[in-house]
């Protein structure tokens, strides 16, 4: 599957509605087990979520997005199939969230592709179950250095935390992940889904468990004018660096 949402494959409402619809047809799909998630657009993985669904909209419209990112992170950390993610390009926050959600990860060798939760760089918090998503990865310490720094990591330093499972040569990128795959296809559907869920359940309940109140502190927390003032600002500044 590549993602394709111009220029930066930002996880805009209708793009996350999609990628949801997709991965349900994929897993009805009975001749599919496995799915390669990359870009089509090399150099960016995903610029995380759509900064503009954050910004200077109403309260309903902060909830039904923020709805549509649960819903798209239970569908895909929860999904049945083999899932590898060929990261070629940048991945920050949310682009780093998608990427750990997936069963391996491999990324290509390129100093600019760096990958992190930058969120604290921006003045905001990662919620729980993107910290959640973080400390099953890279354990706790790794994640509280990273997370209160907004940490940003090249290829060698995303695979030395463990923040990535194989760095490879760009040109290599997408032969290593179908060799991944054969591998990861090679074990029993059923038992190797049992132990996905078994490994992923309290992360999944926790989250469903405080779904409303989630969102409910989404909206809350990304209503507040100092964080509209903060979001602004970062836009400001990426529009900027281009001048
Ligand atoms: C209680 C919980 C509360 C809150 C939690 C919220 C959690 C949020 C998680 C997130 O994912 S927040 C998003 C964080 N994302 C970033 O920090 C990435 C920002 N973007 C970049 O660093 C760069 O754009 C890039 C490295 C991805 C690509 O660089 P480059 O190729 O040089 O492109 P440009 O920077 O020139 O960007 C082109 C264009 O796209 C706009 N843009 C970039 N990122 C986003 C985004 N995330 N959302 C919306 N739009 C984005 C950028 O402003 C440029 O727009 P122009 O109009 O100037 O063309």
């Amino acid at each position: 599957m590549k993602l394709k949402n111009p220029p930066v494959n930002s996880l805009s409402l209708e793009m996350l509605t999609e990628l949801v619809i997709n991965l349900e047809k994929l897993e009805n799909d009975k001749a599919v087990r496995g799915l390669v998630l990359t870009s089509e657009y090399p150099g960016i993985f995903s610029a995380g979520l759509d900064l503009m669904e954050m910004c200077g909209r109403n309260p309903a419209h902060y909830a039904e997005y923020w709805k549509a990112l649960q819903e798209f992170w239970l569908k895909l950390y929860q999904s049945s199939l083999v899932v590898v993610a060929a990261i070629n390009g940048a991945s920050p926050a949310g682009g780093c969230l998608m990427s750990l959600i997936c069963d391996y990860r491999i990324l290509a060798d390129n100093p600019k592709y760096t990958i992190g939760l930058n969120e604290t760089l921006l003045g905001i918090v990662a919620p729980f179950w993107f910290k959640d998503t973080m400390v099953n990865t890279i354990g706790h310490r790794a994640s509280e250095r990273a997370l209160q720094l907004g940490l940003l990591f090249p290829p060698a330093e995303a695979l030395q935390v463990g923040l990535v499972d194989q760095v490879v040569p760009e040109d290599k990128l997408q032969s290593t992940a179908l060799s991944v795959m054969a591998q990861w296809l090679a074990i029993p559907d059923h038992a190797r889904q049992l132990t996905k869920t078994m490994m992923r359940k309290p992360t999944v309940d926790h989250l469903v468990k405080q779904r409303d109140a989630d969102i409910q502190n989404f909206v809350s927390f990304v209503s507040r004018d100092s964080i509209q003032k903060s979001l602004q600002m970062y836009l400001q500044k990426l529009r900027q660096k281009k001048s």
